[in-house]
């Protein structure tokens, strides 16, 4: 079965630009529409020879690869996708590679190339990689914040909730979801607990109890560190008091789906006073959902978020396409129904 992930696409074309073979890289319906372009432009530049439908920008991808320059470029969108890629490339380029970031997003790729012996350095926005060989190493990978994200607003939603979530990895690239949830009132029912260091990352046990949320204004430098939990965080503010504004958050359109269209429509369903914009949405709070039937567009994040919806919603709420949430995180179903059994 073709699949669906954006991160394999980018970063594999990455990968592949550095090597002397013929290589086709192609995904279902969704990961067909996903912009490509902003990796095949670059990698063209190192002098890869890549082909793609729509002017070179849509999967299917033909990628013949080998004999890479090294490059200098200004990255048009701040996508740890992009960044990842153009590294892994710039790993078999002939020189130092040179990206500059329009903002700073998710610096995993960074650290484990680091850790793997790479030379990497960051001076504020630009990132230089020059040339290694990796030597390999034992990773060990800390919990999914965007993952745990759907069970911090469940707890935080719920009038009756505790939740823990264990092992949370807190990159301060990745962790914008919690400052927001800060950001909107849920002081001391979200904590974190036993902060240490894992795997040369920061990671931390996360407990969240029933709160009572304030609306939020968000935009800027925090939308790349948290674009995967703003569907979740829609929800919140949809049992939060006043409205809520996500700006700057225009990339939500090219994910698995266009997740400001289909996260409007899905809420609207279930009675939340939500609008599109055409950068983010704004979510007026409502005094409760109401369980209906919503469908998941084919996006993992949406079936998850629903699902949130549901837990704090009145009456029943059938999501037709839940199995997409095995995309990113195959026992949800399981997880969500050992936290509703106590
Ligand atoms: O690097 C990654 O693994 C990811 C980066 C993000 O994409 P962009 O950095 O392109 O926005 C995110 O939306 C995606 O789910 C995973
Ligand atoms: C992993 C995700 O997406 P992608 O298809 O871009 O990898 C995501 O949306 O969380």
């Amino acid at each position: 079965m073709p699949g669906n992930s954006g991160t394999s696409m980018r970063l594999l074309s990455g990968l592949l630009a550095g090597q002397e073979f013929l290589s086709v890289l192609t995904g279902d319906a969704s990961l067909r529409t996903r912009p490509m372009g902003r990796i095949v432009q670059p990698l063209q530049q190192m002098g890869a020879s890549i082909m793609g439908r729509h002017g070179d920008t849509l999967a299917p991808l033909a990628i013949r690869g080998g004999n890479l320059r090294p490059i200098e470029y200004d990255m048009p969108v701040a996508s740890a996708q992009v960044k990842s890629c153009l590294m892994l490339a710039g790993l078999s380029a002939t020189g130092p590679t040179v990206l500059h970031q329009p903002a700073l997003s998710r610096d995993h790729t960074e650290r484990m190339m680091a850790a793997m012996g790479a030379q990497v350095n960051s001076d504020g926005l630009a990132l230089t990689l020059i040339p290694t060989t990796l030597k390999a190493v034992d990773v060990a990978v800390p919990g999914d914040i965007s993952s745990a994200a759907f069970w911090m607003v469940a707890g935080l939603i719920h009038p009756n909730a505790r939740v823990t979530i264990t092992g949370v990895g807190l990159n301060p690239s990745r962790a914008g979801i919690i400052d927001a949830l800060q950001m909107m009132g849920a002081g001391d029912c979200l904590r974190l607990e036993n902060q240490r260091t894992e795997g040369g990352e920061p990671v931390a046990d996360v407990v969240a109890t029933s709160a009572s949320l304030q609306a939020i204004e968000l935009g800027g430098e925090i939308i790349p560190i948290m674009i995967d939990e703003l569907p979740v965080l829609a929800v919140a503010a949809c049992f939060a008091r006043g409205q809520t504004v996500f700006r700057d958050a225009a990339e939500l359109r090219v994910k698995e789906s266009d997740r400001i269209e289909t996260t409007v429509s899905e809420l609207r369903r279930m009675g939340a006073d939500i609008d599109p914009r055409e950068d983010g949405m704004v979510i007026r709070g409502v005094s409760k959902l109401t369980g209906t039937d919503v469908e998941s567009h084919g996006d993992h994040r949406l079936a998850m978020s629903l699902a949130v919806a549901g837990l704090a919603a009145a009456g029943t709420t059938t999501i037709h396409g839940s199995e997409d949430a095995s995309v990113s995180y195959p026992n949800f179903w399981e997880h969500l129904r050992s936290i509703t059994n106590g």
